[in-house]
């Protein structure tokens, strides 16, 4: 054996070899090429036309838009893939130390370099067959220097056989290297997303709308949550807040809250499990009546509604639930029928699912759900049964940190690296910052309007919303960054019809009734871009006025408001005048007899009450349970009762 071979298979176990790219890898990537998929090597891409990967032109400039945002790449190629010679001679040494027969190095006939991974075919020599390989394959894992993610393959050239090993230094795959690709896809895609890489190094992108759901399995690490980021981000980066609308679902609670203030967003994060199957529930209703709307209105799909309602679109709507089985537990009769019927009829109906889970076993990925979801990507799981479980087959050691593999429509397997923001946390947060800070921008700018699409006067979403929102989110956020609010209980949507709406901060109040009289009405969409709060927020605002009788139930359907119907432009003094007025009338002060006849809201009847006792006109209650009373004598009620003050 050679020294240098020798040298060089011992720098391959101690994962110390780095060498440079090599010119024989160029030469030999014009061969033809596999896609080398270690467990179904002969299997073709079944996925349909426009799920296939896509390489893209680069002359188109990526430098402006959402797109230039994507953090770069640190470390975009492995310096780890052989060259054809090393390659030749790693086979033949290994080969040979197997006890297998080979006379010389092999011809290589080529080396496909993927991001984690190298397939490299190779001539087998006359008595030596791919069974012999096969079944030496833990022999040779061990003499190359990798255990459980060496592989021994078909090769699609005639006798010969192919072995993947891992880069000793993997590859990243970032968004912004698929920038460009996202960009072009975007032009024909409706839900264009970025996967990441095959192993061929070919970027993978998908259309949402054709998968049409997707489950995402992988053990804890395994590199879910950076994949399924991917994709939100691809949607958020190539479709504004009127096309697409997200519902983020997170019982873990940590996962999706830096993407609170995001405008795509229907509401903060779900983090209760309760709620979140409710929030299910509502999609089911939003899913009916836009079939509803489609029916009246002649068209089949969300697609053909919006070409010929282009004043009137309505959005699509992703959910992600990121860890599907802990609502499996919490509600699974409820969870089970409403994803079924999601998964079923979402689709035409523009509604689409990303269910998440670290557990993919039986009772969480039942029969039923897995029948409507032909669409699965698996990363690392902790058994073979959880694999069986999600692709319906044995399949290969993956790796972890996004080493993945994807099955679409039903369709064969495909390996793949899937794309990060960035390696480092900071720089994926301080992304999403600058990605809501684009869409915040351009709403300001009026670049999107704010009032057609997802709410405007006729969207079914904000209907729902509005119907359902019961309790407000709280204060406003007034600087552009992460929610205050992102870790409060999302809005209960379980409350009973009559409770009250909790009140809101005065000095919001005041700034919704401001912007409600400029714009002669309000809707949760004006309200939510012109506050800077999320949209069960603003649609809060919005049922308090109209709980005060301020803006009309309905929407108008030319404007999109709820119209602005009373003027309390009254000062303080006009009103404490007026409650005076009322409760010498009265003979008595209730906060909830003065808030309905002066229509305004109860907080403020509180702070002026405070006053009147500060002005010795009214006596504070004693206990808790007593109520206010009349501090002035028979006498002077008198003489304001007859106008004298
Ligand atoms: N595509 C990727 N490229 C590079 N590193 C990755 C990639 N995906 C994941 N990783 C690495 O793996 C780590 C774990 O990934 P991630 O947080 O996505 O795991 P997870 O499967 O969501 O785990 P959990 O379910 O516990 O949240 C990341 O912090 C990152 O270091």
């Amino acid at each position: 054996m050679w020294p240098w071979l020798i040298q060089l298979r011992q720098m391959i176990r101690n994962r110390e070899w780095r060498p440079g790219p090599s010119s024989a890898d160029r030469s030999l990537s014009k061969l033809p090429n596999t896609g080398g998929m270690e467990t179904m090597p002969s299997a073709p891409w079944r996925g349909e036309p426009n799920h296939r990967p896509v390489v893209l032109a680069t002359e188109q400039s990526v430098q402006s838009g959402p797109y230039a945002l994507f953090p770069l790449n640190p470390r975009p190629h492995s310096s780890s893939t052989l060259s054809a010679e090393q390659a030749s001679e790693l086979i033949f040494n290994t080969v040979q130390l197997a006890g297998l027969k080979m006379e010389e190095p092999p011809e290589i006939l080529s080396i496909d370099a993927g991001p984690t991974l190298q397939t490299i075919s190779f001539r087998l020599p006359a008595r030596l067959q791919l069974s012999d390989l096969v079944k030496k394959r833990d022999d040779l894992a061990n003499h190359i220097g990798h255990d459980r993610s060496f592989a021994v393959t078909s090769s699609p050239f005639s006798s010969a056989a192919a072995f993947i090993l891992p880069h000793t230094e993997r590859a990243f795959v970032y968004m912004s290297d698929m920038a460009q690709d996202l960009k072009v896809f975007a032009q024909t895609a409706q839900l264009p997303m970025v996967f990441g890489k095959d192993m061929e190094g070919k970027p993978i992108l998908m259309d949402l709308a054709k998968l049409p759901h997707l489950l995402v399995a992988g053990a804890t690490g395994s590199g879910k949550s950076v994949f399924i980021n991917g994709l939100l981000t691809s949607l958020a980066s190539t479709r504004s807040p009127q096309q697409v609308q997200f519902l983020l679902i997170d019982p873990k609670m940590v996962e999706f809250t830096m993407y609170t203030g995001l405008p795509h967003l229907i509401s903060p994060p779900v983090t209760d499990p309760k709620r979140a199957a409710l929030t299910l529930k509502k999609l089911v209703v939003e899913m009916e009546k836009r079939y509803k709307r489609f029916a009246e209105a002649g068209v089949r799909n969300l697609l053909q509604y919006n070409r010929n309602h282009t004043q009137d679109q309505l959005p699509y709507i992703v959910t992600v639930m990121d860890e599907y089985a802990d609502l499996m537990v919490i509600a699974r009769a409820d969870v089970e029928e409403t994803v079924q019927r999601l998964t079923q009829m979402g689709r035409a109906a523009g509604l689409h699912l990303i269910l998440g889970t670290q557990r993919p076993s039986v009772d969480v990925v039942t029969g039923v759900i897995k029948s409507n979801l032909p669409s699965r990507v698996a990363f690392h799981l902790l058994s073979v049964y959880d694999f069986k479980t999600v692709m319906d087959t044995g399949g290969p050691h993956l790796l972890g940190g996004g080493d993945g593999i994807c099955m679409l429509n039903g369709g064969g397997q495909k390996r793949f690296q899937s794309a990060a923001i960035s390696a480092d946390d900071d720089e994926t947060t301080r992304y999403i910052e600058e990605l809501k800070r684009y869409w915040q921008n351009e709403l300001r700018l009026g670049k999107v309007d704010p009032e057609r699409g997802v709410e405007g006067g006729s969207s079914l979403l904000s209907e729902i919303a509005d119907e359902e929102v019961r309790q407000p989110r709280g204060i406003v956020n007034e600087t552009i960054g992460p929610s205050p609010l992102s870790d409060a209980p999302l809005v209960d949507w379980t409350e009973a019809e009559e409770e009250e709406v909790p009140p809101i901060n005065e000095s919001v109040y005041d700034q919704v009734i401001r912007l409600a009289r400029e714009h002669h009405g309000v809707s949760g969409r004006l309200l939510q871009h012109a506050l800077n709060v999320d949209y069960v927020t603003a649609a809060t605002y919005v049922e308090q006025l109209s709980k005060e009788g301020k803006v009309a139930p309905e929407y108008d359907p030319e404007s999109g408001l709820k119209p602005w119907l009373v003027d309390t432009r009254e000062s303080d003094e006009e009103l404490l005048l007026r409650m005076q007025r009322i409760i010498c009338e009265t003979g008595t002060a209730r906060s909830a007899e003065l808030q309905q006849e002066l229509g305004i809201r109860k907080e403020k009847v509180l702070q002026l009450m405070s006053r009147l006792v500060e002005e010795e006109f009214l006596f504070p209650p004693l206990s808790p349970k007593a109520g206010y009373t009349i501090a002035w004598s028979q006498g002077r009620i008198e003489q304001l009762l007859k106008g004298n003050f």
